[in-house]
C-alpha cells in the first residue's frame, strides 16, 4: 500500500510517495513557491497540485492515504465563499510586532505563556489577525473563517466541505489555542480581531481522518490525514525520541524535541507547541537560516558549493569575524527590526574565506543558543539531528559538532517533513494506536573540538551584547 506526504513549506512544496509498511520512498515531486512574506494562498494550491501530480505519476500503485504538513502560523483568512480576503501573512512577516507587544502589555508574558504556551511575537497568527483588524478593517469585516496553510490545503483536497479541520500541532502555533487543555481560546481571538468572531477549524487527533480527497484526480478517494505543522511532521518523520534534539536548517532555523508535558516559558525563547503524536514539541525558531548562506554566497560571487569550500579553508573563529545574521529581523532573540551585523573586522582578516566561515558559524550560533534554551526548560540533549536544506552543506556538517557540543547526526538524505506527513497518513489508515515504526538511519558528523566551539560562541555573544545590549 502507498501513502503520500506533502510538505508545503516557505520556499516550495515537496511531495513523497512512501511504502506504508516500510517508509521507503518510491516517488517524489517538487514545485516552487513565490518569494516574499505575503503570498496568495492559491499559489500553494497550484504548487501542491503540481508536486503531487508528479509524485503520484511515479508511484507504482494507487495512493491510499495522504497528509499535508505546512509552514506554521501563516494567516489564511477566508470570506464566506471560501476565498482569501487578502494574501496570507507568513510566519516570517514581522509587521505585527507592535500588536505582539500590545498583547504582552495587556495580559503579561507569564499569563499568556501559561494559557497559550507562547509569548507573542510577530510570527504567531494571533498577532497577524490583530494587525489585520487594526490596519485593514474592511478585510477583517469579511473574514468568515481563519485557517493555517496546512488546513487550507487539506480543506481544498477534501473538496471544500462545510467544516475545515486542523491538528493540535498547528493549532498550538496560533496563539489562541491552549496546548494543555486542547481547546481554542475564542476570547483571545475575539479581542485581537476587535470583537469579530471568525469560525475556527475542528482540531483532530493525531491519527484521525479529515475525510476523503475529492476533486483532484491523482488522489481521488484517498483517506486524508489531519495534517500538521512542518516542524511537527519533521519530528514524526524522524521518530525523534528521548535525548534527541532536531535542528532544522530551512528558511527558518528551528531546534525542537518531543516532550511528555506542555511547556510554558515566560521568557518567550521556547514556544510550547504540541506535536503530531499526542505529546508536546518545545521549539526555538530563528528567522535566519539557509538564506544566510545563499545570501553570503551571492555577496561573495559564488554558489553554495563555493561557499562551503571557502568556509572550510578558514580557521574556526573566522579570524575574529562574527556575523549576527539578522537579515530578516529576528524572532529569537525577539528583534523584529534588527539588521545583520559583521563585527571584528581588521585589515588582516578581511578575506572571503573568513566571511564564508562567519556566515556558517553565525547561523549555527543562533541555533546553539536555541538548544541551550531547550536545556533550560528541561529538555535532555544527547544528540542533535540536522535536517532541512542547509544540512546538505559540507561546512555546516563540519562546524556544527563543535558549536552544539554533543554528537551531531544527519538522517539519511531525504525530505523528513514530507516523510512525516506520509507517516501520519499511514497511521491514519492503519487504525493503530501508535505511528508506524519506520526505520531511521543516520550518519554521524565527524567529532570536532568543542573548546574551539565555545570560543566561537563567546565571540558571537559578545558581539550581540555590544550591538543589542544583551
Ligand atoms: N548544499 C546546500 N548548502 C546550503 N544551503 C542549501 C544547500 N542545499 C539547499 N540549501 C538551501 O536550503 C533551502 C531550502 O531548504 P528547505 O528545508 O527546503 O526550506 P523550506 O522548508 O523553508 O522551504 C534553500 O534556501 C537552499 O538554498
Ligand atoms: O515559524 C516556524 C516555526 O515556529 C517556522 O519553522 C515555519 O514553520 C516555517 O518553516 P520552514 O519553511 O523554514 O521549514
Amino acid at each position: 500500500m502507498f501513502v503520500l506526504g506533502i510538505d508545503s513549506s516557505t520556499q516550495s512544496t515537496k511531495a513523497v510517495v512512501a511504502d506504508a509498511e516500510t517508509g521507503r520512498i518510491v516517488a517524489e515531486g517538487k514545485a516552487h513557491h513565490p518569494a516574499g512574506t505575503e503570498v496568495d494562498p492559491w499559489a500553494w494550491w497550484t504548487a501542491a497540485q503540481e508536486a503531487v501530480a508528479h509524485a503520484a505519476a511515479g508511484a507504482p500503485g494507487k495512493i491510499e492515504a495522504v497528509s499535508v504538513a505546512g509552514q506554521q502560523h501563516g494567516m489564511v483568512a477566508l470570506d464566506g465563499a471560501g476565498n482569501p480576503v487578502r494574501d496570507a501573512l507568513l510566519w516570517n512577516d514581522t509587521r505585527s510586532a507592535p500588536q505582539a507587544r500590545a498583547l504582552i502589555d495587556a495580559h503579561g508574558a507569564a499569563t499568556l505563556a501559561e494559557r497559550t504556551g507562547l509569548v507573542p511575537v510577530a510570527s504567531f497568527t494571533l498577532t497577524k489577525l490583530a494587525w489585520l483588524a487594526q490596519n485593514e478593517p474592511h478585510h477583517a469585516d469579511r473574514v468568515d473563517r481563519v485557517l493555517l496553510p496546512h488546513d487550507w490545503l487539506t480543506w481544498l483536497f477534501a473538496g471544500r466541505p462545510e467544516r475545515a479541520c486542523t491538528d493540535r500541532g498547528d493549532a498550538s502555533g496560533t496563539g489562541y489555542y491552549a496546548p494543555a487543555t486542547g481547546r481554542w481560546l475564542p476570547d483571545l481571538l475575539r479581542e485581537a480581531m476587535g470583537g469579530r468572531t471568525p469560525r475556527l477549524p475542528d482540531v483532530l487527533g493525531p491519527a484521525e481522518s479529515a475525510g476523503r480527497a475529492s476533486g483532484f484526480a491523482p488522489l481521488e478517494g484517498a483517506l486524508l490525514g489531519a495534517g500538521t505543522g512542518d516542524n511537527m511532521a519533521g519530528a514524526l518523520g524522524i521518530g525523534a525520541g528521548p535525548g534527541d534534539v532536531v535542528v532544522s536548517l530551512g528558511t527558518s532555523g528551528t531546534a525542537f524535541a518531543v516532550a511528555d508535558h506542555p511547556c510554558a516559558d515566560p521568557s518567550g525563547l521556547v514556544a510550547g507547541f504540541c506535536d503530531a503524536t499526542g505529546r508536546y514539541l518545545p521549539l526555538v525558531c530563528t528567522l535566519n537560516a539557509a538564506r544566510v548562506l545563499s545570501g553570503t554566497a551571492s555577496m561573495l560571487g559564488t554558489d553554495l558549493a563555493g561557499l562551503d569550500r571557502l568556509a572550510l579553508e578558514a580557521a574556526p573563529g573566522a579570524g575574529g569575524l562574527s556575523l549576527l545574521p539578522y537579515l530578516e529581523g529576528e524572532r529569537t532573540p525577539d528583534l523584529p527590526d534588527a539588521t545583520g551585523t559583521l563585527t571584528g573586522l581588521r585589515g588582516t582578516n578581511m578575506t572571503p574565506e573568513n566571511l564564508a566561515r562567519a556566515a556558517v558559524e553565525g547561523m549555527l550560533c543562533g541555533l546553539a543558543d536555541g538548544v541551550e534554551a531547550l536545556r533550560a526548560v528541561g529538555v535532555e540533549v544527547r544528540r542533535v539531528l540536522l535536517i532541512g536544506g542547509a544540512s546538505e552543506s559540507a561546512a555546516v556538517r563540519a562546524v556544527a559538532p563543535s558549536l552544539f557540543g554533543v554528537p551531531v547526526e544527519i538522517p539519511e538524505a531525504t525530505e523528513y517533513v514530507a516523510l512525516g506527513a506520509a507517516k501520519q497518513a499511514a497511521w491514519a489508515i492503519s487504525g493503530s494506536t501508535t505511528p508506524p515504526d519506520w526505520e531511521l538511519r543516520s550518519q554521524p558528523c565527524p567529532a570536532a573540538n568543542i573548546y574551539q566551539g565555545e570560543a566561537v560562541r563567546h565571540t558571537y555573544r559578545t558581539a550581540r551584547e555590544q550591538i543589542h545590549g544583551f
